[in-house]
């Protein structure tokens, strides 16, 4: 999914404010909760694959920067120049915003960085949640962030706990929408928090997080997540959420509004 242009993540990611892609990635592995994450990378063609590295090699669990791609070279991966990134569809999004910005001075920043932008609505970040055969849980996520980003801004995609989580004594978890309220809320964690300490199932657990605690605080998202006896869920406050699923058996769902 990084490698297409039509979501937010690795080709065709947001622009900032400075017209750059900073991407941002982590994963997680529930048996061990091992994990890896990247931050405002802007040469490393799969920021995801760079998050797998740092949990797999390195001592460490989060990298930024040109140390994170200093790093990536260091391991073989595919390096791209910045360039790469760039699509017609998310620079004029940025222009967009920009526009927007100068007619409407005295708009909250939050407020124009995330409604102004039509893409923005839907979000796009990528993100996975799967459970093995043998009971193994694993989550990731991968982003370019919101639009009209800047001083280094980053999100609760690359954030353990907020935009990602597994464990395989509860679930995996994969966060999108506007990362301050994720960060802010904990999310990825909350939702295996309320079935570790309160013994909700999945689906009260991601109801009682998205719709009571995210929704009072005013984020908006959703998150997709995998419980250890194989449910799946799927909760959002916004219009849609762009998800699919696939059981043991290879059967595909796929899902863009509200389900049935
Ligand atoms: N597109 C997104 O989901 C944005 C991401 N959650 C962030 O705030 O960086």
């Amino acid at each position: 999914m990084e490698d297409s242009y039509l979501f937010n993540a690795g080709k065709g990611a947001v622009f900032t404010h400075d017209g750059k892609n900073e991407l941002d990635a982590s994963i997680m592995y529930g048996k061990d909760l091992n994990a890896g994450a990247i931050a405002g990378v802007r040469d490393v063609k799969n920021p995801i694959s760079l998050a797998r590295k740092v949990m797999q090699v390195s001592k460490h669990v989060m990298l930024s920067g040109e140390g994170a791609s200093d790093f990536a070279k260091s391991q073989g991966l595919e390096i791209v120049t910045p360039s790469y990134f760039y699509t017609d569809r998310r620079f004029k999004a940025l222009q967009h915003i920009k526009n927007e910005e100068k007619i409407s001075l005295d708009q909250d920043e939050k407020t124009t960085m995330l409604y102004s932008d039509p893409d923005n609505k839907k979000f796009g970040t990528v993100g996975c949640v799967a459970l093995d055969k043998d009971g193994n849980i694993t989550a990731g996520t991968s982003t370019g962030g919101m639009t009209n980003k800047r001083w280094g801004r980053i999100g609760d995609s690359p954030i353990i706990g907020s935009g990602t989580y597994a464990n395989n004594k509860t679930c995996g978890v994969s966060c999108t929408g506007w990362g301050e309220y994720f960060i802010r809320a904990q999310v990825a964690y909350d939702i295996s928090a309320m079935i570790n300490y309160k013994g909700f199932s999945l689906g009260e657990a991601t109801k009682e997080v998205i719709h009571k605690k995210l929704t009072k605080l005013g984020g908006k998202g959703g998150v997709i997540a995998i419980d250890k006896y194989g449910n799946m869920q799927a909760m959002f406050n916004t219009v849609g959420m762009y998800r699919a699923t696939m059981d043991d058996q290879g059967n595909l769902e796929i899902e863009i509004y509200k389900g049935h």
